[in-house]
C-alpha cells in the first residue's frame, strides 16, 4: 500500500456534497496540502469549455469526480430528464479533460444502481450489463454505466488509469434533508424528528418497507476512495484490469456487504431519534429494486472494509442534522 503523494496536486469534484466533503476530509487528515475545489457557481461541470480551461490552469495529478446529480427514488422518477443530462455532461466533460490535461488517476463515482434489477445477490461487477435496470432510477443508471464506459474506453485507447467505483447507499453528515428529494435515511431522520418535536402519534414510510438496502457511512466511502487512489502500480492496475482477458469493466463495488428491510431501517431511525410513536406504510409510493447488495470481496481482497457500525453512523447523522439543519434559520 503506497500513499498519495502530500504535495500532489488533487481535484475533488463535488467538494461541498456528501461523499466530496468527506474525501476533503480524508485527505487533510492525511496531510495533502493541495486540494483544489470549485463550487457549482465557480464552475459548472456541465460547461465543456469552462471544465477544459480549468483543467489547462489547474493541471489536478489525480481527481475524485465525486460531483452529479444525485437524489432520492422520487427525485430520479421526477426528474429523468436532468439526471440523464446533467450526470452524462459532467462526466464526459471531467473524464475527458482529465486525459487532455494527462491526469494521473481519475476515481469516478457510480452508484450501485448500474446492476440489473434482478441481478444475482450480492451482486459482482460482472453482473454489469446482464439484465434489464430498475425503473425508477433508469436514466441515472444508464448515465452512471455510460462514465464507466468512458473510463474503459479511455484506458484502452489512451492509456490513462481511470477507475470506477460503485458504492451502494450512502448517508452521513452533510447530506440533503429535502423531504421529497432526499435519499430515505435523511428523509426518515427529518420525518421522525419532525414527529417527535411536534408529538404526531404515526411517521409514512414509503412503500411496503419489504425493500433491502445496504448503507454505508459517508466517511468511510470517502476511505474507500482515498484508498484506492492509493494503492500501490500493481494492485491499482490489477483493478484496472488491462492485463486480463476477462471482459471486466475498470469497477470495484464499494459496502458493508449486508442489508437491512426499510420497514427495519425506519425503526433503526425512530430509536436513533427517540420517536415512540407507530408507522404507516404508504404503499401507492414506489419500493424501487427489491434488493441491491453488494458483493465487496474485491476490496476485500485489496485490505479494504468499512469501519463505521450502523448504530454509531446513524447518531453521527442524526446528529448532524440537529446541529447544521434545524439549527439554521
Ligand atoms: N448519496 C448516495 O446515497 C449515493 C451517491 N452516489 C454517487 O456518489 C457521488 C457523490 O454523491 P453525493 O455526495 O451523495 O451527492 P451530493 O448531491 O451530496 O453532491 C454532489 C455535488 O456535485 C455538485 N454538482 C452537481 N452538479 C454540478 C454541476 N453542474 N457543476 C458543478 N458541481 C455540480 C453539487 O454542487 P451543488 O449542490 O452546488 O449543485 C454537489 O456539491 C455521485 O456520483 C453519486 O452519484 C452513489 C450511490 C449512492
Ligand atoms: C442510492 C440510490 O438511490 C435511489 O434509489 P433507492 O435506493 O430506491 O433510494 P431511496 O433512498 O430514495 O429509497 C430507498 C427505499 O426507501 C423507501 N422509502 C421509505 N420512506 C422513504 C422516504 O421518506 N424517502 C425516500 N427517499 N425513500 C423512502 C423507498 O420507497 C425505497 O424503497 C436511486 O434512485 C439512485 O439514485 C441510487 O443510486
Amino acid at each position: 500500500m503506497s500513499t498519495l503523494p502530500k504535495d500532489a496536486r488533487i481535484y475533488v469534484a463535488g467538494h461541498r456534497g456528501l461523499v466530496g466533503s468527506a474525501i476533503v476530509r480524508n485527505l487533510r487528515a492525511k496531510g495533502c496540502t493541495t486540494i483544489i475545489e470549485r463550487t457549482h457557481a465557480e464552475l459548472d461541470l456541465t460547461d465543456q469549455k469552462a471544465v477544459d480551461a480549468f483543467f489547462a490552469a489547474e493541471k489536478p495529478d489525480y481527481v475524485f469526480l465525486a460531483a452529479a446529480k444525485v437524489g432520492g427514488i422520487h427525485a430520479n422518477n421526477a426528474y429523468p430528464a436532468e439526471f440523464i443530462r446533467d450526470n452524462l455532461a459532467i462526466q464526459t466533460n471531467i473524464i475527458h479533460a482529465a486525459h487532455i490535461h494527462k491526469v494521473q488517476r481519475l476515481l469516478f463515482l457510480g452508484s450501485s444502481c448500474i446492476y440489473p434489477k434482478l441481478a444475482p445477490q450480492p451482486m459482482k461487477e460482472e453482473h454489469l450489463l446482464t439484465g434489464a435496470l430498475e425503473a425508477t432510477n433508469r436514466p441515472y443508471a444508464l448515465a452512471k454505466i455510460a462514465g464507466i464506459e468512458m473510463c474503459w474506453a479511455y484506458n484502452r485507447q489512451y492509456g490513462t488509469q481511470f477507475l470506477a467505483a460503485m458504492p451502494t447507499n450512502l448517508y452521513g453528515p452533510g447530506d440533503n434533508y429535502h423531504p421529497d428529494n432526499s435519499h430515505v435515511i435523511p428523509a426518515l431522520i427529518r420525518k421522525f424528528h419532525e414527529a417527535k418535536a411536534s408529538g404526531a402519534p404515526t411517521v409514512t414510510v414509503w412503500g411496503t418497507g419489504t425493500p433491502r438496502r445496504e448503507f454505508l457511512y459517508s466517511d468511510d466511502m470517502a476511505d474507500a476512495c482515498v484508498y484506492l487512489m492509493s494503492l500501490a502500480e500493481a494492485p491499482y492496475t490489477a483493478l484496472l484490469g488491462q492485463d486480463r482477458n476477462d471482459g471486466l469493466a475498470p469497477l470495484v463495488n464499494i459496502g458493508v456487504g449486508h442489508d437491512l428491510s426499510i420497514r427495519e431501517l425506519a425503526e433503526a431511525v425512530a430509536k436513533t431519534v427517540g420517536f415512540t410513536g407507530s408507522l404507516t406504510f404508504d404503499t401507492t409510493k414506489p419500493d424501487g429494486t427489491m434488493r441491491k447488495l453488494m458483493d465487496v470481496s474485491r476490496m476485500t481482497a485489496i485490505g479494504w472494509q468499512a469501519s463505521t457500525s450502523f448504530e454509531d453512523g446513524l447518531k453521527s447523522a442524526y446528529a448532524d442534522f440537529q446541529a447544521n439543519v434545524i439549527q439554521k434559520p
